[in-house]
């Protein structure tokens, strides 16, 4: 038995739910080319969910019930306050709150199938309340009730500033959650799976998801990204910075990929939107310096931006706090996560792979009082 580091190219389950083929992404068969040009997240929602678009009335179904599911039971609200908010780091307090959802989720341990849905579109909805109530409750403000006829992209940034937002802010940040809602066999889908594969529940499966893509090398890096622009802070300070890193072997946060070796295609669409919103919110300046370091890494080593390099200056633009970016990768992955956690219940088998040992030999065991 010979172990394949971090699993590189091991395939280890099947899936209707997206494709990454040749650097083609799809959902359901979907190009996301397509998707992020034409789709609203809710569309995509159905889509990863039931395998087919929905229909107008479906559409209109899905959309009012994610707006009135997205509202906190009092004691959400109320454990926020039971810990230094301003201390904890939103991907942390999420996994936390994702977690206690399932405490007030009457049917949290029921399996069958048409529960684990009504529980996959509780938590689609009620992600996007938790994220936001969280940013405002560490700012000493109350949370902000969604409304109805919003769609799922404007009541998240309603709840979050409790302003209605502008339209070019609700197209971009419905085509971020577009983006984001999907990704095959990525770290995070993979720890949902297999958590539920178990036969746990769906609060389980998401929150295990949660926890894996808090990390830098995964869904963290999109705020490391930011936190790498701020310390650059002038496209003079580019050259040298990257020079510096690449001398050092430090990592470039936003590049690389397991998977897209030839660029990852979700990043053209993001690139677009953080040029356009730059020079609205006039600050080009974040643009210029991300396309200075995408030019000069990818020429000194090759290594091309993935999706969170150029989604950092879209949220940056929208005037969001640097540490809920990847909280709001969570909010659109809920979408995948559950769509993997109901194929996976759909043809469960419990997924436990083999180590390859590599401690001592075998040995005998030696009394603590000779040892
Ligand atoms: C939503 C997402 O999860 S997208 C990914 C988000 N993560 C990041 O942006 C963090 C930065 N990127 C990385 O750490 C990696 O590219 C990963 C984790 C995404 C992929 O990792 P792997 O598939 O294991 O690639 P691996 O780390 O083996 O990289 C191959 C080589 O490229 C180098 N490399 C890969 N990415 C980077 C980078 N961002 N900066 C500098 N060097 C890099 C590695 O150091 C390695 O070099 P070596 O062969 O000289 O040792
Ligand atoms: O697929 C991966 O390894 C990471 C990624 O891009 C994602 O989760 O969107």
């Amino acid at each position: 038995m010979t172990a394949t580091k971090g699993l590189e190219g091991i395939v280890a389950a099947q899936s209707q739910v997206s494709s990454i083929i040749d650097s083609t992404l799809t959902y359901v068969g979907y190009d996301i080319d397509e998707l992020a040009e034409k789709a609203s997240f809710e569309e995509v929602v159905y889509l990863l969910w039931h395998k087919r678009l929905p229909n107008a009335e479906e559409l209109a179904e899905i959309k009012e019930q994610l707006a009135e599911n997205m509202t906190l039971p009092q004691g959400i609200i109320d454990h926020f306050k039971l810990y230094p908010i301003d201390q904890v780091h939103p991907m942390a307090g999420l996994r936390t709150a994702v977690s206690m959802l399932g405490l007030f989720d009457e049917e949290a341990e029921v399996m069958e199938e048409a529960a684990n849905y009504r529980k996959a579109l509780r938590l689609q909805a009620k992600v996007a309340a938790v994220v936001t109530a969280f940013s405002r409750i560490r700012k000493g403000l109350e949370p902000v009730a969604p409304k109805k006829e919003l769609s799922y992209a404007e009541n998240f940034l309603y709840m979050l500033d409790g302003e209605e937002p502008e339209a070019i802010a609700i197209e971009a940040m419905n085509k971020a959650l577009v983006l984001h809602a999907d990704h095959e066999l990525n770290a995070s889908t993979f720890t949902a799976r297999v958590c539920v594969a178990t036969l746990s529940d769906i609060y389980s499966g998401v929150t295990a998801a949660i926890g894996a893509l808090k990390g830098p090398l995964h869904g963290g890096a999109n705020e490391q990204v930011m936190i790498m622009l701020e310390e650059i802070g002038s496209v003079d300070n580019v050259e040298p910075y990257i020079q510096s890193k690449i001398e050092n072997k430090e990592k470039i946060m936003g590049f690389g990929h397991r998977v897209y070796r030839n660029g990852d295609p979700r990043a053209k669409h993001l690139k677009e939107m953080s040029r356009q919103l730059t020079e609205l919110k006039g600050m080009p300046e974040y643009y210029e310096m991300s396309v200075k370091i995408d030019d000069y890494f990818t020429k000194a080593k090759g290594i091309l931006p993935n999706v969170d390099f150029y989604s950092a200056t879209v949220y940056h633009s929208l005037g969001i706090d640097h540490d809920l970016f990847t909280p709001i990768f969570a909010v659109s992955r809920m979408a995948g996560w559950t769509a993997h956690i109901l194929e996976q219940y759909e043809n469960n088998r419990l997924i436990r792979p083999r180590a390859e040992y590599v401690g001592p030999d075998l040995r005998k065991y030696v009394p603590v009082e000779e040892r």
